[in-house]
């Protein structure tokens, strides 16, 4: 497949592949605000740019319908991503954010929203450098309006307006190979509810396993195992802090986050971000933590179920607790949010519980990506701590 876009971009090119003389970090100089492209990049005609307000609930309500009806879905066009209101708003607004990098596109005529795509600031250390980046996020185009060759220009505003605020790094995830993946992710899935993952289509009955087998294979304790598991508080700030950077220091990618990022990103939101650490009953220290995010999805065409209830996993650290108890304690509690599916990637140390907790593995990869920085040689998933939303 030809990628005659991304060859014109800053990006880690298939042909430099296992060439070491290049050397690891940004591709291309910064250059003066001065020359920065000041208007923005030219549509079609019939289209124009706005700039989408996530503060406004009217605004947030165009977004999230543009994405009910066409975001991401499954390989086999049975799901759709179907992030709420409330996700988008927490997503969209992390400490920093610039109201600019929300880039909509409307149709004249209509004034409709017709493609989405978003940056946000984020510190990521690569190494041993801390890197100002845009994490990209949200492109999306009608499906009414593909193959206008819409995506490469609104890449190419999304990038000139993150240059305006001289950030010249960016991060991004895709389910298709372009030039050129940092690493490749395989995606796991822990049933929570069989019966309606079944019926669904989402699993199928194993081969000789009938449904109440099933049913009885993933079935999880009412409660957590572990003394001391409790969600996390505004006062868990600091210690979660000092435990995630801690953690995160060991991986090759991951973010910088200080205590404004952890309040933002990892303080529970109901329907949109949970948090649980391990307290230890006798001296009170802060010793574990983990953490999921709730992404629904649309079920496309199913008589008995519109909603498949998704956990994500997030940042998860062990070090008093087993991984594997730790992760199992999230389960418990995900299945009594009544998730039906707890999903996550085999980056950081998630491949050492995966198939004990009973995860199978998905039908596609997450490949991860970096805009203007090389990185010398692509990572294994266990070397990236960094999960996008
Ligand atoms: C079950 O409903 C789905 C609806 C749309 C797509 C997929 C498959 C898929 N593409 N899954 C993932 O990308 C995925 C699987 C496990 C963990 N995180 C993931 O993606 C996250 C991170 C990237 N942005 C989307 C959410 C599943």
């Amino acid at each position: 497949k030809t990628h005659k876009f991304w060859e014109s971009q800053p990006v880690g090119q298939f042909k430099d592949i296992g060439d070491s003389s290049l050397p690891e970090g940004p591709i291309e100089s910064p250059t003066l605000l001065s020359e920065v492209k000041q208007e923005p990049y030219n549509l079609p005609s019939q289209y124009e740019w706005t700039t989408c307000d996530m503060e406004s609930d009217v605004t947030c309500d165009e977004v999230y319908n543009l994405l009910k009806s066409n975001y991401v879905e499954d390989d086999e066009n049975m799901f759709r991503f179907n992030y709420s209101q409330e996700f988008l708003s927490w997503a969209l607004r992390p400490p920093g954010y610039y109201r600019s990098w929300h880039i909509g596109v409307r149709a004249k005529a209509s004034k409709k929203l017709v493609a989405f795509i978003t940056g946000v600031p984020a510190r990521i250390r690569v190494r041993d450098e801390v890197v100002k980046m845009a994490e990209i996020n949200f492109l999306c185009v009608h499906k009414k309006l593909r193959s206008k060759r819409l995506a490469p220009v609104m890449i190419k505003e999304v990038t000139r307006r993150v240059h305006l605020e001289n950030i010249w790094q960016a991060a991004y995830t895709a389910g298709v190979v372009l030039p050129t993946p940092i690493t490749t992710c395989q995606y796991w899935h822990r049933s929570l509810n069989p019966k309606k993952l079944i019926d669904v289509g989402f699993s199928r009955l194993g081969a000789r396993m009938t449904m109440s087998r099933t049913i009885k294979l993933y079935k999880l304790p009412d409660s957590p195992a572990t003394p001391g598991f409790r969600k996390m508080e505004l006062r868990d700030v600091p210690a979660v802090t000092r435990l995630l950077r801690n953690y995160l220091s060991q991986f090759v990618v991951a973010p910088d986050f200080d205590e404004n990022d952890v309040e933002h990103w990892l303080l529970p939101t109901e329907n949109v971000i949970d948090s649980y650490l391990v307290e230890s009953p006798e001296t009170h220290e802060i010793t574990d933590f983990c953490s999921f995010y709730t992404l629904p999805s649309s079920i496309l065409g199913n008589q008995n179920h519109s909603a498949l209830k998704a956990a994500y996993s997030y940042y998860n650290v062990s070090t008093k607790t087993p991984l594997l108890q730790l992760m199992n304690d999230a389960l418990i509690v995900a299945k009594q949010k009544d998730f039906d599916v707890f999903n996550a990637l085999d980056v950081m140390h998630n491949e050492s519980f995966l198939k004990e907790l009973k995860f199978g593995p998905g039908d596609g990869q997450l490949h991860y990506y970096l805009y203007n920085y090389r990185i010398k040689h692509t990572l294994r998933p266990s070397e990236l701590g960094l999960v996008l939303l």
